[in-house]
């Protein structure tokens, strides 16, 4: 099979979908790789390793359009949407669900849509979800710290307080693998923290993850507009595998929030569980505050440390990408359960159940395709 990597263009977003050693291994497996120059400059991977690995230096366009699957990291931006066609496989992230256009797009092209984010174990985790996550959930209270600063025109808190002054309040919503990445970050900063979630097991884990250093509160519109009111930092991170997110917190909320408090709402790519983040945020341009609320809302957030995140993201899509290389999407798909609800769309259908609920399209079971 024929790889293309194409460069990321969303904005600040410096991770690559292949590292030169994930190239070398396609390649000693028999397929060609076409890297496109540059494509690992943002995260230290030089043209020159690719060329070692064996991988072939080409342009942008030669990436997308020579190659029979195509690798990324990010969902694909409009100005990419014109290499869509039917034999093309996109192994990506898509996040469909907050994305309506691209999802028209490659049901309309009828390309195979590959998503990591819904690839999926048979225990519910999503494994190639899951790196990011944790890079996110890590990054959470760090970008918090730094906006509650005076100089980032935050109110001045320190997460951890000192001695004789309260440390601050963190609201985790949503206790999966961002949360409780967050969480581990922000209680050693010595915030105060408190998770929500749904899972009344999963609040039981993190309560004996954490050894009582945090508190676990069952995720209910009361709780969450009682814990919004104290929290200097609220981290959404919740989490339906497909499906757009839920507004959990409402702009009433928002209002009853402290002057200076920071929103980082991580669960943004599948549309945000804000009701007062209607818009996605840059690197460049990371906040805004509406009812003296710092608003933060970058859906890319792993770009920023791009070479941690490309190594543990490629970690983490390799083997896939491997399979599907060898055997066609198709085989792949079939005799690897976890694969299989990654695939969103194929021949003009969405086929994950959540995606095409969220937006309201035509619906086909991938197994009937692979069977
Ligand atoms: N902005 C960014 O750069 C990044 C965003 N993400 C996003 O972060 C979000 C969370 O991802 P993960 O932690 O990996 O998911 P996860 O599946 O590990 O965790 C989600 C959690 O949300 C909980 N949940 C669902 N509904 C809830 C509710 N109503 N109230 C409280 N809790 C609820 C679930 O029980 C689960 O524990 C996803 O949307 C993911 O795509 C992930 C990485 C980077
Ligand atoms: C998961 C995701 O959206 C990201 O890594 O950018
Ligand atoms: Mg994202």
């Amino acid at each position: 099979m024929i790889i293309g990597v194409p460069k990321e263009i969303k904005n600040n977003e410096n991770r690559v979908s292949l590292t030169p050693g994930g190239a070398k291994l396609l390649v000693q497996q028999g397929h060609r790789v076409l890297v496109e120059r540059g494509a690992g400059s943002g995260c230290g991977f030089r043209d020159e390793e690719y060329a070692q690995a064996g991988a072939t230096l080409v342009s942008h366009e030669a990436a997308w359009m020579e190659s029979n699957m195509v690798m990324k990291v990010k969902e694909p931006q409009p100005t990419e949407y014109r290499f869509f066609r039917k034999d093309l496989i996109l192994f990506t992230y898509l996040h469909l669900a907050a994305e309506p256009e691209l999802a028209r797009q490659l049901v309309e092209k009828e390309t195979v849509g590959i998503g990591y984010e819904t690839v999926q174990a048979a225990n519910g985790s999503l494994p190639l979800l899951a790196p990011m996550s944790e890079i996110a959930g890590r990054m959470a209270p760090q970008i918090g710290a730094q906006f509650l600063t005076n100089h980032y025109g935050g109110p001045g808190v320190l997460l951890g307080g000192v001695p004789g002054v309260r440390a601050a309040n963190v609201v985790i919503i949503g206790g999966g693998t961002v949360g409780t990445n967050a969480a581990k970050i922000a209680v050693g900063m010595g915030a105060h923290v408190t998770i929500l979630d749904k899972s009344a097991d999963r609040l039981a884990y993190l309560d004996d993850l954490f050894d009582g250093r945090v508190e676990t509160v069952v995720s209910t519109e009361d709780e969450i507009a009682t814990s919004a009111q104290t929290a200097d930092l609220l981290i959404s991170s919740v989490l339906i595998p497909g499906a757009k997110a839920p507004k959990l917190v409402t702009t009433a909320m928002v209002q009853a929030m402290k002057e200076g408090a920071v929103i980082v709402d991580v669960a943004i790519d599948q549309g945000g569980s804000v009701e007062t983040i209607d818009k996605i945020t840059t690197h460049e341009d990371p906040v805004y505050t509406k009812y003296g609320v710092i608003h933060y809302a970058v859906a890319n957030i792993p770009g920023a440390v791009a070479r941690s995140s490309t190594l543990a993201l490629t970690n983490a899509t390799l083997p896939y990408a491997l399979q599907i290389a060898r055997d066609g999407w198709m085989k792949a798909a079939h005799d690897n359960a976890a694969l299989r609800p990654g695939v969103n769309t194929v021949a003009g259908y969405i086929t994950h159940p959540s995606v095409a609920t969220a937006l309201s399209m035509p619906f086909a079971d991938v197994t009937s395709m692979i069977s």
